[in-house]
């Protein structure tokens, strides 16, 4: 008799644009799909309004061709890839809507932009997705998107609007109800990060490093949880390269540089602050190091 299948861990990572999967939780990716649980980003926009890093693909952008969505599905499908996730997932469907453009910039003002989203609709399409997948685990980003960009901000909005409705009889059109057990922000480590900047050795020239109040981070004690990504950052590193209209790595592989050319350090380590959900055990450092910490061992519910 063929035994049945052993039931995985399902962890699902909501992000605003393709790169900001790699960007934030590469290693944390790699890592989970090297240990065979089933790994699923879902991208809220195409990042059409994206800058371009680059002559091959600069006629692209936005006010050009206005091609850069659909190339950037490419470099999304690449990078996931590299991390041993599943295909690309959008929020309702590829497309449906748009990249806002950086705060202040009039790509707001697109009726299909995400930060004019029906907050309903895509409530409910994220809802879909989670009792569809039915993850044990959900990462987000906190109130600020990270950095303040208004994707990043309506992405926060939306999914912890899902993740609280997912479990409830609300959106019934949406499927059975599905109650994740526990619900992350990615966040960056302050301590952590100026720790790593200080030890950058060698700033490529046409780089530059950030100011301090440049710097999009959290104190280090608000965060809970702690992925030790070392192993996983060959993969990391091949999935920023994927993404190179946005992304290039240092020769050195251990910092990379957006399209502002500010130096930043591919960090050993992804940190997450929880928000729903029960605490799992912690380590000595008093953080957990297991996004499914605490939680019963998988099928054994
Ligand atoms: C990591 C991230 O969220 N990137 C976004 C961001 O891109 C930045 C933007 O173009 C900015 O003007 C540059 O200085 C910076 O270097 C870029 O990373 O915003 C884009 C437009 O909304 C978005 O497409 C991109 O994914
Ligand atoms: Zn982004």
């Amino acid at each position: 008799m063929t035994p049945a299948p052993t039931p995985t861990r399902r962890l699902l990572l909501v992000h605003a644009h393709p790169d900001d999967e790699t960007i934030t939780t590469g290693g944390t990716i790699a890592h989970y799909t090297s240990l065979g649980v089933e790994v699923t980003v879902l991208t809220c926009t195409l990042g059409e309004e994206g800058e371009v890093i680059g002559e091959q693909w600069s006629e692209l952008v936005a006010d050009r061709a206005n091609q850069l969505g659909g190339y950037r599905i490419l470099e999304l499908t690449a990078a996931l890839r590299e991390l041993g996730a599943r295909r690309p997932r959008f929020l309702s469907a590829a497309g449906r809507w748009r990249d806002s453009g950086m705060a202040g910039t009039p790509s707001a003002a697109n009726p299909r932009a995400f930060v004019n989203a029906d907050e309903g609709e895509a409530v409910a399409a994220l809802v879909g997705v989670i009792r569809e997948l039915r993850p044990d685990v959900v990462v987000g980003y906190d109130p600020v998107g990270g950095y303040g960009h208004p994707d990043h901000i309506q992405a926060h909005r939306i999914t912890t609007a899902a993740v609280e409705a997912a479990g409830t009889d609300l959106f019934p059109e949406a499927g059975a109800a599905w109650d994740p057990a526990k619900f992350y922000w990615t966040v960056v480590d302050a301590g952590e990060l100026l720790s790593a900047i200080a030890a950058i050795e060698v700033v490529p020239p046409e780089w530059s490093a950030p100011r301090i109040d440049e710097l999009c981070t959290v104190p280090s004690e608000s965060v809970t949880t702690v992925i030790d990504v070392q192993t996983a950052l060959d993969a990391k590193r091949s999935a920023l390269r994927a993404h190179a209209t946005q992304v290039t790595v240092a020769a050195s592989g251990t910092e990379y540089a957006l399209s502002n050319n500010l130096i930043a350090p591919i960090l050993t380590n992804e940190h997450y602050i929880l928000v729903r959900g029960q605490i799992g055990p912690l380590g000595s450092d008093g953080r957990e190091h297991d996004l499914f910490a605490g939680l019963p061992e998988a099928g054994s519910l």
